[in-house]
């Protein structure tokens, strides 16, 4: 079992470059599956998600070449099977291989997917939108089994804004008959990203980055070359912990339009920040203002990023209360940040966060990848040392984390039980 020990206290400095984005790339890969020939995903990151749907992939018979950054997905070899159970179970984005090999087969049996533990986190958009379009959905003890005679173009309209619907109905409804609309579709970069893919295998998808997207089926798809935008959320991390050291900390490979609402709320904060054509300086201020936030879909501020910001409020002179609008019960790093002295309570949807007291190091367990963002940003301003168990969740999401840490003066160690030193991650 692998821990992390940061040595707190020390201003983030220097250049760090952002990977490609998690939620695109577990988009884009099962989408790929919808092509009759090879797809080059570049700018892959080397975070475990990807990792699981590589070896996913493997399972199912495709031809996948995986190198460093960027993966080759061939399913012309590919068979239809039943996936109940095992690595469908690890990662949130297996819900994409419903869309994906009913848009191919016309049939997916596919056991319903892990993630992030962030409370309910229930699927009856996506069944909504399958059954729109001609499926006939069952869960059986657990395995989503989806069958369509035919696929039919359909309005659909999204009860709530939902990133995973939207994407598994545009992979499904790409190679339905007609044309398809979806309403109250969600906004996120993410979205455009995979429309983008489609469109270049040859897909007719327009709106994606609106609440309106139509999609006209068509029947063939081709392979083609695509590189995955940047992740504005592991950026909104490292400009969270830059602000939180009261370092500078300049970002690099990053769409500053992406991460607008993260930018306003911390200049709201007191942070500096200055956004250039593809890189962001933060530079962090010795007095904070407490803010209240408030997560919506995009391009309101991210719930992936509420826990981190929390973090940085504990420093905020006065009263923040953070309400996390899409998943409310996302607090489970709470208890956590109160043990290394934060003064925060939970009253239903929100966190309220009386700032100003100090952080201390402490033994601390991350629930959830972004709860351990949280903690490791809450160590890197802690007096003393600070130890993180549960790095499990992280490895889900950041690349190299320790390295890029390291790389910007932060004192930070990755041990095994045994005292070996992992650098790796
Ligand atoms: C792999 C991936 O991209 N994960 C992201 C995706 O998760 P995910 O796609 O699971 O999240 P959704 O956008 O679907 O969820 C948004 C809201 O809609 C609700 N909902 C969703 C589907 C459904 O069928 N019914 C329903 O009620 C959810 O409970 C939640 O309150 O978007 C979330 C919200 O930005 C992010 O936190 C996750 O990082
Ligand atoms: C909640 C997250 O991921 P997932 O949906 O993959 O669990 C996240 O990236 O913060």
């Amino acid at each position: 079992m692998e821990k992390l020990f940061i040595n707190g206290g020390k201003p983030l400095a220097g250049h760090v470059t952002i990977s490609g984005a998690k939620n695109s790339a577990v988009a884009l890969i099962p989408a790929a599956l919808l092509a009759d020939g090879p797809v080059v995903i570049e700018n892959l990151p080397s975070i475990q998600d990807v990792g699981i749907y590589y070896e996913l992939l493997r399972e199912m018979g495709v031809d996948v070449l995986f190198e460093e950054d960027w993966m080759e997905v061939d399913s012309r070899p590919m068979k239809l099977m039943e996936m109940p159970n095992g690595k469908v179970k690890k990662l949130r984005a297996s819900y994409y291989l419903w869309g994906a090999l009913l848009g191919k087969f016309g049939e997916a049996r596919i056991g319903m997917p892990g993630g992030c533990d962030l409370g309910p986190r229930p699927v009856d958009l996506h069944i909504k939108g399958f059954e729109a379009l001609g499926a006939e959905v069952h869960n059986h003890n657990g395995v989503m089994i989806i069958k369509a005679e035919r696929l039919r173009g359909a309005r659909i309209y999204l009860d709530t804004v939902s990133v995973g619907a939207t994407i598994n109905i545009m992979l499904a409804a790409t190679k339905a008959e007609g044309t398809t609309v979806i309403e109250n579709a969600a906004r996120e970069p993410e979205i455009v990203d995979v429309a983008t893919l489609l469109n270049n295998m040859g897909a007719d998808i327009k709106g994606a980055g609106t609440d309106v997207i139509r999609i006209q089926g068509v029947s063939k798809l081709s392979g083609c070359r695509h590189t995955i935008i940047p992740d504005r959320i592991e950026a909104g991390t490292y400009m969270i912990a830059a602000a939180a050291t009261r370092g500078d900390v300049t970002l690099e490979n990053v769409i500053p339009k992406h991460l607008e609402s993260v930018t306003a709320k911390l200049r709201e904060i007191g942070v500096t920040v200055e956004e250039g054509d593809d890189t962001i300086r933060v530079i962090g201020q010795e007095n904070y203002r407490a803010v209240d936030i408030k997560t919506s879909p995009y391009p309101g501020f991210p719930t992936d990023l509420q826990q981190p910001i929390t973090s940085l409020l504990t420093l905020a002179k006065g009263t923040s209360i953070v309400t996390d609008n899409i998943y409310g019960h996302r607090f489970r790093h709470i208890d956590e940040l109160r043990r290394m002295g934060a003064n925060i309570k939970v009253e239903g949807r929100s966190a309220v966060i009386e700032g100003g007291s100090s952080l201390l190091g402490a033994k601390v367990i991350a629930s959830d990848l972004r709860a351990g963002a949280a903690l490791v940003i809450a160590a890197l301003v802690a007096e003393g040392v600070a130890q993180l168990d549960g790095l499990e969740h992280i490895d889900r999401g950041y690349e190299n984390l320790v390295g890029k840490l390291q790389q910007l003066g932060a004192i930070v160690r990755r041990l095994s039980s045994n005292g070996t030193e992992n650098i790796k991650c």
